[in-house]
């Protein structure tokens, strides 16, 4: 459904935009119709900016994205089927405007024909299948509603709109622990029900609740990517294992470097300069900068 095949990303930064930043590099993965795929990474590591290319806020500088075979392409037929939800609801809402006015604009975008009543119910059903109280959120204004709340109205205006892919770009980070999972089962419901979903965050012990396939990059690129199970049970790359084994120690500082080790998977080829250790996991070299 959802396919990157070797997508880079730079941009252009310095006086004059005279210096180019590669954010991503060589990024090759898919997310097939109901899965829900963890786009792990540090920050700085392209996760947004994959993220912003899937949803065409930003061009790609090379390589392609398809969704259902098909380019990428900005307008209203692309966002009926690809929608995104970021980290700080209140930034997708308009202060001076109703927050449910989402659902209105929804209807005059798509739903037109749909007569005013017929519309009223399915918006309160699409509210209470996100786990809201229609009589508790309608008609408030952005600033009287819970981060919490503002994210699960957008993701009843994604309902509305039935789509087929999520980009969930840390969705939960601003929400409390007990909301935050309140979240994170709402989108295993979306799941169940044949939504795709590409879960993006910093939390490995979220993307591990949730997904399917596990991506983690790092500096742009995947060092590592395959069966949640797998990339967590028996991580290869030195970055995974670090990132992993950083998650106890919350009272130690983080270390950056990544412990150097002998190249296991050098120039063993593979699906975007990956090697496939067991079906369907792969690995980068471990010292993919240097050799
Ligand atoms: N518009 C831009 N212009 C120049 N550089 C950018 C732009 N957007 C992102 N970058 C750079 O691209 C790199 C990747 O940024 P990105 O936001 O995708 O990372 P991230 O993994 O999502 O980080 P975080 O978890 O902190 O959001 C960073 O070095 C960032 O500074």
């Amino acid at each position: 459904m959802l396919k990157l095949h070797d997508v880079t990303k730079e941009f252009r930064v310095g006086a004059f935009g005279g210096r180019r930043v590669a954010a991503v590099k060589g990024v090759t993965f898919e997310v097939v119709p109901g899965e829900v795929v963890s786009l792990i990474g540090e920050s700085g590591s392209g996760k947004s900016t994959i993220g912003r290319m899937i949803l065409g806020l930003n061009p790609v500088t090379s390589g392609s994205i398809t969704f259902d075979g098909l380019p990428v392409k900005p307008g209203k037929e692309y966002y009926r089927r690809v929608q995104g939800i970021f980290q700080d609801p209140f930034s997708s809402f308009n202060p001076v405007f109703k927050a449910d006015r989402v659902f209105a604009m929804i209807k005059e975008t798509y739903h037109a024909s749909v007569p005013a009543p017929q519309w009223a119910e399915r918006v309160e059903a699409a509210l209470r299948d996100v786990r809201l109280n229609p009589g508790q959120v309608l008609g408030k204004y952005p600033h009287q509603l819970s981060g919490g709340q503002l994210q699960r109205l957008l993701i009843a205006r994604a309902l509305l709109l039935d789509i087929k892919l999520l980009v969930a770009d840390e969705i939960t980070s601003m929400l409390d622990a007990s909301t935050r999972i309140d979240v994170l089962n709402l989108l295993a419901e979306l799941k169940a029900r044949g939504l795709s979903v590409l879960y993006i965050t910093h939390d490995l012990s979220l993307g591990n609740y949730l997904a399917e396939r596990t991506v983690v990059l790092r500096k742009g690129g995947v060092v590592e990517m395959g069966p949640t199970g797998s990339v967590f049970g028996d991580p290869l790359h030195p970055y995974t294992r670090e990132l992993l084994s950083a998650v106890p120690r919350l009272h130690e500082p983080w270390d950056d470097a990544v412990p150097v080790e002998t190249c296991l998977y050098h120039r063993k080829g593979g699906s975007g300069g990956l090697y496939e250790a067991t079906p369907g996991h792969f690995v980068a070299c471990a010292r993919l900068e240097t050799c």
